[in-house]
């Protein structure tokens, strides 16, 4: 693996996925109205049946029924060997309800299936086996902590996927001084193995809010955040190169939006129609968000703080370090950020996802706007590789409880070594 230093403005990476006309579309009299010309455009026709449509370039576009491993190898895959050189990067995807987000992202996957590995798998399955097997590489050198948390907002409610459902316990965005934004009492779980985490994944994805509405039998109701953290730190007497980092932090948000909606087309009333109206007013700030950063340097104000989605998604900071462990974890202090994702310091990969049904036309022209809007904003990236005489004492400090805790998982206490000499 390639390891260097580096700082740069970097462009997000846009993609489009247009998924297959579905049987019930095409039963409702849906005919395909998206073309695909090339591979990094989308086309619409006219509304008026006029000779001008729209065109909406991507960096890449998948079509209709281009497997998961394709997007995955080419425009994914890029992202993970970015995460673990120590950047963060964050995996989008949005669009109208029942576009295909959950599937695209495959969120909603079960362990059978991530466990497997099935050809139609989304990118949070393919993450993690890739991300795990790249760890098992570099093991003889590095002390690696994974960390991931599951979180979903409902209504206006944020709440701990991988929390007890049984006992409820209200997450809180809090800011401070030192911290910035940040959650607390989210769960923290460890996991060693893409089969620990994909029981994690499933078992959060259980508590996620889903209903039935017309346009998806299996909705989702809330916007989902799974975030992977990532620590990794150079072993003492490890063989490797002079210029190897020593030490690698970098966080992987990986975003299932709730998809926009309209009553009149989802039939929903009650209950349902009142988390639509949630659903649109936040991903509504997501798109003044959006807006404003596309706008550059110029705009001083971006509008984080106008619903929880984007104040969460400003949320940045970490917590405890604990390494050798594999480790999958939903941390107290949770690390999420658009201000970090979109504007700020991540490599960002956008996914609008898009339904070929001509009756879904104005949806998807709004998202394919929503996207274009995003390809002017530029974050600033770095490899995070600080590591401080506060961090060091704090791993030690984990090593010796998990030693006590977990005797088979540790190596003896006599084989830590500080990276730093503290005097
Ligand atoms: N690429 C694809 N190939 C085949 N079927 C797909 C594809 N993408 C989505 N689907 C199907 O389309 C339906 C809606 O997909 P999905 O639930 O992922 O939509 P969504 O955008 O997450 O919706 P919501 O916002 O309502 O949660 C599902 O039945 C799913 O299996």
């Amino acid at each position: 693996m390639k390891r260097r230093n580096e700082h740069c403005r970097q462009q997000l990476v846009h993609c489009a996925q247009v998924r297959p006309l579905l049987e019930q579309e095409k039963q409702k009299g849906g005919a395909p109205c998206v073309e695909v010309p090339e591979s990094c455009v989308v086309q619409l026709p006219s509304k008026r049946g006029g000779s001008e449509g729209y065109r909406f370039d991507f960096d890449r576009v998948y079509k209709m029924n281009s497997p998961g491993r394709q997007m995955f190898a080419e425009v994914v895959q890029p992202l993970l060997g970015r995460f673990l050189q120590g950047f963060n990067t964050t995996v989008f995807a949005y669009g109208q309800t029942g576009s295909g987000k959950t599937y695209t992202m495959g969120t909603a996957t079960t362990f059978r299936q991530m466990s497997s590995g099935e050809e139609g798998d989304g990118i949070i399955p393919r993450s993690m086996r890739f991300i795990f097997d790249s760890l098992a590489d570099i093991q003889d050198a590095y002390d690696v902590s994974l960390k991931v948390s599951f979180i979903e907002i409902y209504q206006d409610d944020i709440r701990d996927l991988l929390g007890d459902a049984d006992s409820y316990v209200p997450v809180n965005v809090r800011e401070s001084p030192d911290r910035g934004t940040f959650l607390e009492n989210v769960q923290e779980i460890e996991v060693r193995s893409v089969a620990e985490a994909a029981r994690l994944l499933e078992a959060g994805n259980l508590h996620r809010a889903v209903a039935a509405h017309n346009l998806n039998e299996h909705s989702s109701r809330s916007h989902a955040i799974c975030t992977l953290h990532l620590e990794q730190r150079r072993r003492s007497g490890a063989q490797s190169s002079k210029d190897a980092p020593r030490f690698l932090r970098a966080k992987l948000h990986l975003v299932d939006l709730a998809g926009s909606e309209r009553a009149k087309e989802t039939g929903t009333t009650g209950q349902q129609f009142a988390e639509g109206v949630n659903i649109n007013k936040g991903l509504s700030a997501l798109g003044n968000v959006i807006g404003a950063l596309s706008e550059g340097a110029g705009r001083k104000h971006i509008p984080y703080r106008d619903s929880k989605l984007t104040r969460l998604l400003q949320a940045t900071h970490p917590t405890a370090h604990t390494f050798y462990h594999i480790t999958i974890a939903c941390n107290r202090i949770t690390l999420l950020g658009v201000q970090d994702s979109l504007g700020g310091n991540s490599e960002t990969l956008m996914v609008a996802c898009v339904s070929p049904a001509s009756y879904n036309f104005e949806p998807t022209l709004s998202t394919l706007r929503y996207a274009s809007r995003a390809r002017a904003i530029q974050n600033r990236v770095k490899q995070n590789n600080k590591y401080t005489p506060e961090d060091e004492i704090e791993y030690l400090r984990q090593q010796a409880r998990s030693s006590l805790q977990h005797p088979s998982h540790n190596l003896p206490l006599t084989h830590l070594v500080p990276l730093f000499t503290l005097e």
